[in-house]
């Protein structure tokens, strides 16, 4: 069931999402009235007969998708997280897991089969129709694109220009140098992406021959007028950032290659990912210092995961026996979700 709060606080929305398998493990049990995931682990201490070396991880998501039907992912997950921005409320979607677990296909999805598009490109086609359809809304969208890699930022849609700073406006991270580029119709939105995509840095591994070395946050802001009554109109503002964080990645299961350009990613991904994690658990603990700081990516995601914005989080995972030790780790979302956020949806422009 798609998912809409309109409460001033909700909490961060978290699913989970199995790529098919041919072989899933035997070691994963899911529940999907509870939307529960329970993990047979190996205790690490201890005597006894084998069995009783047997733990069990246990995590709670919202909802647990395992189908490949892209329609029905945009429709449950993301859809509402795109209604949500159209009536004015900051949201954010981020896909998130191992390396080849769905990320980009969940995000971006595949280009080539039009059945197989991701949240982007559907979210693009909601946000233009709804323009086109409420011309007395005066609605203007203007995106941006940026690229974390290596911890250094890239414009994807000025050639990855690398002439970026982070900034702060009202208590706010704020990239100053970044296109905003404005955009009338869903094929210009599109365009641009595909534009951006040219840009984005990917390489060559195991899992994954094209596997994304870097976070992606693609963002619009929309401004629209609300008649609030015959003499007031408001015009309110919001951000839709849909994020593509790059892979969690066991070097020695991605490549051979020990000492290169591979393990150099894949040390500043991993690292980048942790800062991540501590910043969801201080949030969660209601700690009174937010490591957010700590890295890039948390940094341009404060808004998203401790101010005020709606958001998703999308864990990807395999379900196999080989990526056990990766799933185990996806717990870190659980605690994602009972973080709550603030959300004002009338942000009004002076
Ligand atoms: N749910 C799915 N259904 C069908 N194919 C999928 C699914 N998830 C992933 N794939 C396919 O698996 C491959 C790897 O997926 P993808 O590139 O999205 O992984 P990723 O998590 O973004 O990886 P990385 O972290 O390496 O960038 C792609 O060819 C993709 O089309």
């Amino acid at each position: 069931m798609p998912y809409h709060d309109d409460t001033p606080q909700c909490r961060i929305r978290v699913h989970l999402r199995l790529r098919p398998s041919a072989k899933p493990s035997t070691a994963i049990h899911i529940q999907d009235e509870t939307a529960t995931v329970l993990i047979d682990v190996q205790k690490s201490s201890g005597g006894g007969p084998p069995k009783s070396y047997m733990d069990q991880i246990v995590f709670n998501v919202d909802s647990i998708v395992q189908s490949t039907d892209q329609q029905q992912v945009y429709e449950q997950i993301a859809k509402p997280s795109v209604d949500d921005f159209l009536k004015g409320y900051n949201s954010t979607i981020m896909a998130y897991g191992q390396v080849g677990a769905g990320k980009t296909f969940t995000m971006t999805g595949d280009m080539k089969v039009y059945g197989n598009r991701g949240i982007i490109p559907r979210s693009i086609h909601q946000i233009f129709e709804e323009k086109e359809n409420k011309p007395e809304a005066g609605i203007v969208v203007h995106m941006s694109y940026m690229e974390i890699y290596q911890e250094a930022l890239y414009d994807l849609l000025q050639q990855r220009s690398d002439n970026l700073m982070i900034i702060e406006e009202n208590h706010l991270p704020a990239v100053r140098g970044l296109a905003k580029i404005r955009v009338e119709t869903e094929a210009q939105a599109v365009q641009w992406f595909f534009e951006g995509e040219k840009f984005r840095t990917y390489g060559h591994h195991i899992l994954n021959p094209l596997s994304s070395r870097s976070h992606t946050i693609l963002t619009f802001y929309m401004e629209r007028r609300v008649q609030r009554c015959r003499a007031l109109t408001d015009f309110t503002v919001a951000k839709l950032n849909l994020v593509d964080l790059a892979g969690v990645e066991r070097l020695k299961k991605v490549s051979t290659d020990t000492g290169g350009l591979m393990r150099r990613e894949a040390c500043v991904i991993n690292k980048s990912l942790s800062f991540l994690e501590q910043t969801v658990y201080a949030l969660r603990l209601g700690q009174g210092y937010v490591p957010f700081r700590q890295s890039k990516v948390t940094t341009l995601l404060k808004e998203s995961l401790g101010g005020n914005c709606k958001t998703v989080l999308i864990v990807n995972c395999w379900p196999e026996e080989y990526f056990l030790d990766e799933t185990v780790n996806s717990k870190f979302s659980s605690p994602c979700k009972p973080i709550c956020i603030f959300t004002n949806s009338i942000q009004s422009r002076p």
